[in-house]
């Protein structure tokens, strides 16, 4: 088991991670979540000594990592999958590694079968892609047969099979009794793999629950209509009914409406009276990526903008519309909140800690606190009109403070398909 008490790392004035207490529990993947620069590869590296604390804790079954007779054996990592000597081999790589822990040749060669690099064992890491790097970087962890792993981000970069491959990884060495802590933005991804989440922002902890009841505390169950798509009147009529009966009303992307606080049956009487007829009317839970989105909103430090291309647009067409709003890309508000008593406190806002208390959100009192670092998108000018009919929705990431972090990660090419993972024959 991992466990933090009261961990707190600081870097001159920022504070990546303020008063974390939580544990990582064996038998289960523990999905560890949190935006951008939350603090997550900082916590890591302090939970592997590789960083100390400013305060608190964290150990590995009861002890500091520093402190474990035979660490290697016992905890296996990937942190950072292009921390390797890239004039070696992937082989030799491994090999080092080996001879560091008193681990037996045999093991490298086992290993190396596992994450489907036997055939480039002998290859310079240094021309691997970056899908080949992660497996390498894989291989590192599940040397030591440890019984504690930690994996930052382990599926960036690996193709379809390669992620299939780790998520399934992740489950077997979490079905054999072992303690696996993983970090990672694919929600998706996350939602089949992980049992258990733990959710930071901004450094403090934001959640620490199963996945399940993490899905419904911080989502709503929702209702999609659907009216024909030729009668654009219908939809508007409907919504309006919907929304004179109580219903909390919101535009999907594909067109269908987003409808909570109404149960089915009622929809359809509505619908019935209003006379509007329905091509869908289905049940929804929102996935982890809306409940997640939903959570985090007020604490992402880096948001995305709408590309508005100033002076580059076509003028807009005759009855083009606006575009539809799309889950977290900086539209505060969007996800509707959970109904009341929907099991657990929904968003704990950050307590006063090193950054204080943002602000709350004017058209929202009660909603997450507006990102106090967060630009809102340039509006259109009135001459531009509200959007532009097909010009494309390119979004740009809010430049990161240079000193805050790396370049980013090139895109690499993806390892070969045709390259096999084989069972661990441990
Ligand atoms: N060595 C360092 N010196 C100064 N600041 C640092 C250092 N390491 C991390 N930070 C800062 O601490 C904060 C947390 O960074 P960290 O890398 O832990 O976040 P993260 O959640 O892993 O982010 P990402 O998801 O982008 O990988 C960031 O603001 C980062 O710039």
């Amino acid at each position: 088991m991992i466990e933090a008490v009261g961990l707190t790392k600081r870097y001159g004035d920022k504070t990546a991670v303020h008063n974390l207490s939580f544990q990582v529990r064996p038998g289960m993947v523990t999905g560890f979540l949190g935006p951008n620069g939350s603090g997550k590869s900082t916590t890591m590296r302090m939970i592997l000594g590789l960083d100390n604390p400013t305060s608190g804790r964290v150990t590995i079954a009861g002890r500091p990592y520093r402190e474990l007779p035979n660490a290697p054996r016992l905890v296996g990592a990937l942190l950072d999958a292009k921390a390797v000597h890239g004039g070696r081999s992937a082989r030799n790589h491994l090999l080092c590694l080996a001879q560091m822990s008193g681990i037996p040749a045999r093991r490298v060669d086992e290993v190396l079968g596992v994450v489907g690099l036997q055939d480039v064992a002998k290859r310079r890491s240094k021309g691997f892609s970056l899908g080949m790097g992660q497996r390498l970087g894989i291989a590192a962890a599940l040397l030591g047969d440890p019984q504690v792993l930690l994996f930052d981000e382990p599926v960036n970069g690996l193709d379809p099979e390669g992620i299939l491959w780790v998520r399934n990884l992740m489950r077997a060495l979490a079905a054999e009794g072992r303690t696996v802590f993983v970090s990672s933005h694919l929600m998706s991804e996350m939602a089949l793999t992980a049992d258990h989440l733990i959710v930071i922002g901004r450094g403090q902890l934001l959640a620490d629950m199963s996945v399940k009841d993490f899905i419904s505390a911080n989502s709503a169950d929702f209702a999609r209509v659907r009216t024909p798509d030729t009668e654009p009147q219908q939809r508007e009529k409907l919504t309006s009914a919907l929304t004179e009966a109580g219903a909390h009303v919101l535009p999907e992307p594909d067109g269908a409406l987003r409808v909570t606080g109404l149960p089915l049956p009622r929809i359809s009487d509505i619908a019935h009276e209003a006379g509007v007829r329905l091509w869908e009317l289905s049940p929804h839970q929102a996935s982890l990526e809306e409940a997640y989105m939903r959570m985090t909103q007020g604490v992402v430090d880096y948001r995305s903008t709408v590309d508005q291309r100033e002076g580059l647009m076509a003028p807009p067409q005759p009855g083009a519309q606006p575009p539809l709003p799309v889950p977290g890309q900086g539209q505060p508000g969007w996800y509707p909140p959970p109904p009341p008593g929907a099991g657990g406190a929904p968003y704990a806002p950050p307590q006063p800690g090193p950054y204080g208390t943002p602000p709350a959100h004017p058209a929202h009192p009660a909603a997450p606190p507006v990102n106090p670092y967060a630009q809102p998108a340039p509006r259109p000018t009135a001459d531009q009109g509200a959007a532009e009919p097909g010009a494309a929705q390119d979004r740009t990431a809010q430049e990161r403070p240079a000193q805050d972090r790396p370049a980013a990660a090139p895109a690499a090419a993806q390892p070969s398909a045709a390259r096999t993972d084989t069972e661990d024959a441990r």
